[in-house]
């Protein structure tokens, strides 16, 4: 329940539905307010905090996380540019009776840590220029910036900012439940770290969740090669792709790696099984568990002949790279098949399919999802995974790192590892991006796409 993400009216329906249950608008404020102040109040460590209320209840929010510190001995001092619009918030901020500075003053101090209550979930336009200014300086006078429930200015549903040269954070504290924007760039890359306090909202049915930790088992006792499952991974054009893809997919738990070459690779590493046939006949082998085209495919005519190959196969297939830019719908095509787009290639595989490619990402994934049957992988600094029956998952931030060439041709490795263990292509895109994601946490910085091939089974290790 508390890896559901919602949209705003959703929100507001699941606390409509606490408040209809009994707990009052009160209640909740108060109970939000003090799992965040708690969080403030350790940041701070006894230090000056800065908090700024907006009007709404993000404001009332506020005036209760001031109160909370204020209790605990903390030097906090509100800024109130606007009274509050809503009885819990004017609640609050009677009940808080500190110092509250009204209107946009001159003087501004300088602290440790501003608490950025001015808007949450109910902003609906750009912030005017005073509002927007107070909040730039403010932020910009303390050393310690926490946004609670969404950094202001930022649109909950989209994760757009509606002003520009807004705030960044070190922190932000989400509210009940988790908000498209704290997952969406490029809203999530202003957030810093991120916490959820829990003030009791029920499930939401048929929502979108954060992508969760697997759960991995260790091949059986009497497991052998094939029973991992044997993956065959079709090269092309240039070998160093499908190469590293295969590294990667060493170290996920296929237990068997067979390369279906197509120009002849150098350094082919002794584990690695090369094939110099025609995949049609390669992937004829009953013991090919799962398939993986497309890093180095090429886009000629050699590479359609080998994708339609794999498509008359009709075994579970992970489409990367290439393959997806030569991919059209077809029988086959889709069912049974994950898609690991980047941005341009989603928009490749939209214009195959004949959709608008409108909407945020998450939209267009699900879309794609339903189009061709087969599970999406969107992947890049905000990836999610949309299933064609609508399902969606949406990845926790990932290392900045992976932003390296080759990154993409691990995760397709990893994926089309987890294929041929799992068989199944929804669980092997959840398992395969929390290990790219895991991985790229033990590369460290500034790793290649070979060190994060190499991270890949000590990530999987920590999983078992
Ligand atoms: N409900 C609950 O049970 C709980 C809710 N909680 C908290 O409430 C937050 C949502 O509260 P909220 O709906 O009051 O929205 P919020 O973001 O504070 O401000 C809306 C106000 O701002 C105004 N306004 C909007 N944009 C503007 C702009 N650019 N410039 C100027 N004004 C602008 C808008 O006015 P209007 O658009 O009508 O003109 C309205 O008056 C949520 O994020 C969480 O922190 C928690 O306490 C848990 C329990
Ligand atoms: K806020």
């Amino acid at each position: 329940m508390l890896s559901q993400v919602l949209t705003v009216a959703q929100m507001r329906a699941a606390e409509q539905d606490l408040i209809a249950a009994g707990t009052s608008v009160e209640a909740l404020m108060e109970k939000a307010g003090h799992g965040a102040g708690a969080y403030v109040h350790r940041i701070s460590a006894g230090r000056s905090v800065a908090v700024l209320c907006g009007p709404g209840n993000n404001g009332g929010d506020g005036y209760v996380i001031a109160r909370h510190l204020a209790d605990r001995g903390v030097a906090v001092q509100v800024f109130a540019p606007l009274p509050p619009g809503t009885a819990a918030a004017a609640a609050a901020r009677a009940a808080f009776g500190g110092t509250i500075h009204e209107g946009i003053p001159g003087d501004l101090p300088h602290g440790e840590v501003f608490v950025d209550c001015l808007f949450g979930s109910g902003l609906t336009r750009a912030l005017p220029d005073d509002l927007h200014a107070l909040l730039v300086r403010l932020a910009a006078r303390h050393h310690r910036r926490v946004a609670v429930d969404l950094p202001s200015g930022v649109e909950s549903d989209s994760g757009l900012p509606l002003n520009s040269a807004l705030p960044t954070y070190d922190l932000t504290i989400s509210l009940g439940a988790w908000k498209h924007a704290h997952f969406a760039m490029p809203a999530a890359a202003m957030m810093g770290a991120l916490r959820l306090i829990d003030i009791g909202c029920g499930a939401v049915p048929g929502v979108p969740h954060v992508l969760a930790r697997p759960y991995l088992r260790a091949p059986a006792a009497d497991a052998h090669k094939y029973r991992r499952g044997l993956l065959a991974i079709v090269g092309g054009a240039m070998p160093g792709a499908a190469l590293l893809a295969a590294r990667a997919a060493a170290h996920a738990g296929a237990g068997y790696l067979r390369l279906i070459a197509g120009a002849e690779p150098d350094g082919i590493p002794a584990d690695l099984v090369v094939v110099r046939a025609d995949p049609g006949e390669a992937l004829e082998d009953g013991r090919v568990a799962a398939v993986l085209i497309g890093p180095g495919l090429g886009r000629d005519e050699a590479a359609r002949v080998r994708f339609a190959s794999v498509v008359r196969c009709g075994l579970p297939t992970v489409v990367d790279a290439d393959a997806l830019m030569i991919l059209h719908p077809a029988p086959g095509v889709g069912p049974g098949m994950i898609f690991t787009p980047h941005e341009g290639e989603l928009a490749a595989l939209e214009r195959a399919y004949g959709l608008p490619g409108i909407g945020h990402k998450r939209e267009r994934a699900v879309a794609l999802a339903a189009a061709s049957g087969a599970v999406i992988v969107a992947k890049g600094a905000d990836s999610l995974i949309a299933g064609p029956d609508g399902r969606l998952l949406l990845a926790p931030r990932a290392s900045s790192w992976l932003s390296v060439a080759g990154s993409g041709d691990v995760l397709a490795g990893i994926i089309a590892s987890r294929l041929a263990v799992t068989r199944d292509p929804w669980t092997a895109a959840a398992e395969g991006l929390w290990l790219h994601g895991e991985a790229a946490a033990r590369a460290g910085a500034a790793f290649s796409a070979t060190g994060l091939a190499d991270c890949v089974a000590p990530a999987l290790g920590s999983l078992l």
